[in-house]
């Protein structure tokens, strides 16, 4: 795929091209899944809804805030894009059937930089078997990018963030704590750093969600569910609030993650738990089960529900300053 980025010729600006132009080019690199009826080029896209309702779900992003064009590739852009919204439908125990993209850009923008946005986009769909089905092009001081990923719940009921109770299990399916060691790392901005730990600071730049936890979670009869983009104790306090329970994590079941990180962590001087703990951007899932239930591929039991006040909590380890992100504060 960088080969293919790579090979693209110089293109002009957006502004020299025109927004109809960099809009054919960019439709001309989306090829349409067998979900779609009406691809991109007339009012509106025609995708299937085999199960008759339809998972919606929107993510914005943001140069500065959620990615720097000099430390991310477009195409690492366009990956990261398409990740985060369908590791959303993915929480909600469904199966993505379409993503729309809506993109501002500055008039300086190269084409290029458009065309391999594209390309990422169409290359993490395409882990999902699912096509960009059409978007929308403005002019702005900054790239900002809008994805909505669409979904099916194949029959299931939608497994939400309320549904936890005392008894349950805590899962995880992913790793945690890689995406802000890379933030930590591309922070520093030093080269020699970035090399050691390239894994690291990959994982940053593209996530790779564990996809199809969500519809086997889902299957399997989980009772709450969501991926991981701010950090792991804030998004579960979502669950622990939804659903009116505590959740104890245990600290032995997360240290495999830690330890992936402690060379990276020691070196830069930081907290690797503040990492796992704290840290977004992975979209790992990460949900309740009741006990005994059986554990699809890939998920392992972090914790317990318990009744009580509705918290998370990790006996033997030190709360962190920060238990996710907001991007106010
Ligand atoms: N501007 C908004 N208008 C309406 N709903 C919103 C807005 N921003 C967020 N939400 C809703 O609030 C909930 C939490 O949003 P968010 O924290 O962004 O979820 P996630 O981390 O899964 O992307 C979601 O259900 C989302 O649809
Ligand atoms: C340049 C840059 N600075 C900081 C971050 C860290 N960061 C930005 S957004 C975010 C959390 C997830 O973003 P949000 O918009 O809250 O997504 P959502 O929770 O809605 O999926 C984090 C950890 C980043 N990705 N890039
Ligand atoms: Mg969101
Ligand atoms: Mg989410
Ligand atoms: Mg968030």
């Amino acid at each position: 795929m960088d080969a293919e980025v790579q090979a693209t010729p110089t293109t002009p600006t957006v502004r020299e091209a025109g927004e109809f132009a960099v809009v054919a080019a960019v439709t001309a690199r989306l090829p349409q899944s067998a979900l779609v009826l009406l691809g991109p080029g007339d009012d509106a896209a025609v995708v299937r809804a085999p199960d008759g309702r339809v998972v919606v779900t929107t993510d914005v992003l943001v140069e500065g805030v959620h990615f720097r064009r000099d430390w991310s590739s477009a195409l690492e852009v366009g990956r990261k894009a398409a990740a985060q919204n369908l590791a959303d439908v993915a929480a909600m125990g469904a199966v993505p059937t379409s993503v729309v993209v809506g993109l501002a850009a500055p008039a300086d923008l190269p084409v290029a930089w458009a065309e391999s946005l594209a390309d990422g986009l169409r290359t993490e769909c395409a882990v999902v078997s699912v096509s960009v089905v059409g978007g929308d092009m403005t002019r702005a001081g900054q790239v900002v990018i809008s994805v909505t990923a669409l979904g099916d719940l194949e029959g299931r009921d939608p497994v939400t963030r309320s549904g936890a109770r005392p008894g349950d299990l805590v899962v995880v399916a992913g790793r945690l704590g890689r995406s802000a060691a890379g933030l930590a790392l591309h922070l520093r901005g030093d080269a020699g750093l970035l090399q050691r730990h390239a894994e690291l600071a990959a994982a940053h730049r593209v996530p790779a969600p564990p996809y199809a936890a969500g519809p086997a979670l889902a299957r399997a009869g989980a009772s709450a569910l969501l991926d991981t983009s701010d950090g792991l104790l804030q998004d579960l306090g979502h669950v622990a609030r939804g659903s009116g329970v505590r959740l104890e994590l245990d600290a032995a079941a997360l240290e495999d993650d830690v330890r992936a990180l402690a060379a990276c962590a020691e070196e830069l001087g930081e907290d690797p738990w503040a990492w796992v703990l704290g840290g977004g951007e992975d979209h790992a899932l990460a949900g309740c089960v009741p006990a005994g239930t059986a554990l699809p591929p890939g998920v392992r039991v972090v914790g317990r529900v318990v009744a009580g006040s509705p918290e998370v909590v990790v006996p033997g380890v030190a709360r962190p300053g920060s238990t996710g992100w907001d991007s106010y504060r």
